[in-house]
């Protein structure tokens, strides 16, 4: 069936929403789901002037904001580079964004992207 242009995706929005989904799978406790709320985070808006989170990547996404994987790259690193910030060493949340950045930066080798051709061109 032909698909109507508000279904039509762009090969990269396709493809960034697919990287997306298999980063939020190493987020179990949801902790990088929705952007960081002061109330359970004291002075967080002060000290992290760039917050970022997977909700907000995924709304960039929707809105065609991603030029190239490089800035979803970047804002995969931001949001794990805020927690390792923002919280101390050793607390839950910084041993989870050590591990996610871990983990994610795996998937998006250049080998394991390889693969998906030259949409990254
Ligand atoms: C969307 O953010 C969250 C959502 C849920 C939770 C959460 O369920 N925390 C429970 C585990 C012990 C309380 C924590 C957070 C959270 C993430 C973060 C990050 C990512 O810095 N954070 C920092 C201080 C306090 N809470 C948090």
């Amino acid at each position: 069936c032909v698909l109507k242009a508000s279904q039509k995706r762009r090969p990269l929005s396709r493809l960034l929403e697919q990287l997306l989904r298999n980063l939020e799978k190493r987020d179990p406790n949801q902790f990088f789901a929705w952007p960081v709320n002061d109330n359970f985070a004291p002075g967080y808006s002060t000290i992290i002037r760039r917050p970022m989170d997977f909700s907000t990547m995924k709304q960039k996404i929707d809105d065609n904001e991603y030029r190239s994987l490089n800035c979803f790259i970047s804002d995969f690193k931001l949001m794990c580079n805020n927690a390792m910030k923002y919280n101390k060493t050793g607390t839950i949340y910084h041993k989870a964004a050590r591990r996610l950045l871990h983990a994610g930066l795996k998937q998006l080798t250049p080998q394991k992207l390889r693969p998906l051709g030259d949409i990254l061109t």
